[in-house]
């Protein structure tokens, strides 16, 4: 390469520095450092699948747990469980979210609440056309009412009796049926889209208190609640979620305390979260000003991918129902 050349090649590595400068400037709320070693970690939905490895993950990391559900078996058998391999004591609240005196009452009794995950959630998957209205409003009560109960009963502790007046956090389990909708989850995908609209608002509203907001966007992930909920699950609704590899609920939790700890208000859990969250960035909160670079250099490149992923899903939807309707002329003998 002549000298020259080799200038330009220098000259445009150097393009995107004054960009990097500028968001390094920009970037809104400021990156943040939430510690979790021995401050107070409450989960709901702490009995069972993600919300059990979060409980076993921080008490790993040395927190003090309290876990919230209705079953106080289940609580129970999870208090021994997260005993035995971590030696730390947990508390349980028994508790339904759909019930805000007893969230309250709950959360009077535990101790002040340094990192919030609210994670308890529940998905019935099913076209609308059947799904019963109940089914529908079970899921919005739960996931998204529930959310609401367990964020309004918390907060006045949150702001005004944590440990040390350090960062606090309050963390919300979406899906990546919470970034795009997806066959099947009307309901699901409704509630979860809505846990955004909450934790955009409310990161405004508490920013001055020095807490921070986080969304998790899991995909398919083993745990109790995926078994039953593969007993119902539409074909098209497991073809579609498949776009996204399965995780355990190790790896999840895991995710989700780095991605606290680190104040992100959005955190991803696999390569296909990364890409959707990149192609939904909208006009979520960045505090990362490398993300905040991959999110505008990666803008048209993830929108196209987007649209790639609309045409395989449409081009499933419309075989399906080709291979149906066969089905159907062929049983009813035309
Ligand atoms: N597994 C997956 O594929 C994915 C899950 N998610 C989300 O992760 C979260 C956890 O899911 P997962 O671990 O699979 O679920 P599980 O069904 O395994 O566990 C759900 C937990 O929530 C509790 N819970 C359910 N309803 C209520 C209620 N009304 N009040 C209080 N607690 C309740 C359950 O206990 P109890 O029944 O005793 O009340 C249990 O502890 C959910 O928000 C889900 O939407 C997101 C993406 C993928
Ligand atoms: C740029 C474009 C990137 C595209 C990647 C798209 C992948 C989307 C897959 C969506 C999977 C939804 C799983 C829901 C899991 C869940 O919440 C239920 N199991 C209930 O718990």
């Amino acid at each position: 390469m002549s000298n020259s050349n080799l200038s330009y090649l220098f000259l445009l590595l150097l393009l995107p520095l004054p960009l990097l400068l500028i968001l390094y400037l920009l970037v809104r709320p400021r990156p943040v450092k939430i510690p979790i070693k021995n401050r107070h970690v409450f989960i709901t939905g702490g009995s069972s699948g993600i919300g059990l490895a979060l409980a076993h993950q921080a008490a790993s990391e040395g927190a003090r747990v309290s876990i919230l559900a209705r079953s106080l078996d289940k609580l129970e058998q999870a208090k021994q469980a997260i005993q035995l391999s971590t030696g730390i004591d947990v508390a349980v609240f028994a508790a339904d979210v759909r019930d805000y005196d007893a969230v309250s009452k709950a959360i009077g009794e535990a101790d002040p609440i340094d990192v919030l995950i609210v994670n308890q959630g529940v998905f019935v998957p099913q076209e609308l056309e059947k799904q019963e209205l109940d089914e529908v409003k079970f899921m919005i009560d739960v996931n998204l009412m529930g959310s609401f109960h367990m964020i309004k009963a918390a907060l006045p502790s949150i702001k005004n009796n944590r440990t040390d007046r350090g960062p606090a956090s309050i963390a919300l389990m979406s899906s990546q049926a919470g970034q795009v909708g997806i066959y099947g989850y009307t309901a699901y995908s409704a509630s979860k889209f809505g846990l955004r609209g909450l934790a955009e608002a409310l990161q405004q509203e508490v920013i001055a208190d020095d807490i921070h907001v986080s969304l998790i966007f899991p995909p398919d992930t083993d745990t109790p609640g995926l078994v039953e909920e593969n007993k119902l699950r539409p074909q098209l609704t497991s073809i579609i979620a498949a776009s996204s590899g399965a995780m355990k609920a190790d790896e999840v939790a895991k995710i989700t305390f780095s991605g606290i700890k680190s104040g992100s208000f959005i955190i991803p859990c696999n390569f296909e979260g990364r890409l959707l969250s990149i192609a939904t960035a909208g006009l979520a909160p960045q505090r990362s000003y490398l993300m905040a670079f991959v999110e505008i250099v990666a803008a048209g490149i993830a929108r196209f991918a987007a649209l790639c992923f609309q045409w395989n899903w449409y081009g499933s939807i419309e075989k399906w129902h080709k291979q149906n309707r066969k089905k159907w002329i062929h049983t009813s003998g035309m």
